[in-house]
């Protein structure tokens, strides 16, 4: 049975309207084989503070509206559903960025290779498409995006990526997590996605030129 705080946690349309858009950035995201055998998680705030993300568990390329559910901005359940085991890597980035409307984690191929072969990070400078990143609008720039080891131990794993903010005041648009995927954000669903398949061509682009034979 529901607990009383879950049976009186309302829906509102706003919820529904958000879990749309991440059903319909899943089915985008698997169609390109970035979130296999149910990895990856997906979410979305709410102009309450309160936030929508993905069922544990589910795959991420067949969302029904039943596998998004509700967490506050703590990550606690609202709806007595179990959210993300990563939840708290998306609850720390809206807590530190308050435009952050959305944050996108694929496991993609391309994130895993890049982080076999660049250490610490991977820096992308001269491209065209980094003006897909919000508050670019030149080609002749550069972005860092740190890599961090894979840890079971999410709050250890969200402590590194705060410890790494606190100390960088550029832009960050994303983070990968070495033999295990990225994590990407903005100011909405629609911007996290365009980061996020900037991030995977950007990532194609450098594996391609600076060879897998250094593996
Ligand atoms: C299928 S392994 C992937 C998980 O361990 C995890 O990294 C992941 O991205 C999905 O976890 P989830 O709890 O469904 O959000
Ligand atoms: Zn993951």
């Amino acid at each position: 049975m529901q607990s009383a705080k879950h049976s009186m946690t309302v829906k509102t349309d706003e919820f529904f309207r958000k879990a749309d858009q991440l059903i319909a950035a899943g089915r985008f995201i698997d169609s390109k084989g970035w979130v296999p055998a149910t990895s990856g998680n997906f979410s979305a705030k709410l102009s309450d503070g309160n936030i929508a993300i993905t069922v544990s568990g589910r795959h991420k390329g067949r969302l029904q509206a039943d596998d998004i559910m509700l967490i506050d901005s703590k990550g606690n359940s609202l709806d007595g559903k179990k959210p993300s085991a990563e939840t708290l890597l998306h609850t720390s980035l809206y807590q530190r960025f308050p435009d952050v409307q959305a944050v996108l984690h694929p496991h993609s191929i391309n994130a895993t290779l890049t982080a076999r072969l660049f250490k610490h990070e991977i820096v992308l400078k001269d491209y065209e498409l980094l003006k897909a990143f919000a508050g670019i609008n030149t080609h002749e720039t550069r972005i860092s995006i740190p890599i961090f080891g894979n840890d079971q131990d999410i709050p250890r794993l969200a402590d590194k990526v705060e410890n790494y903010l606190d100390r960088h005041d550029h832009a960050v648009y994303g983070y990968i997590i070495a033999g295990h995927g990225f994590y990407t954000w903005g100011a909405s669903v629609d911007d996290a996605l365009r980061h996020l398949e900037a991030l995977e061509f950007l990532f194609d682009v450098e594996i391609r030129l600076h060879g897998v034979t250094r593996l």
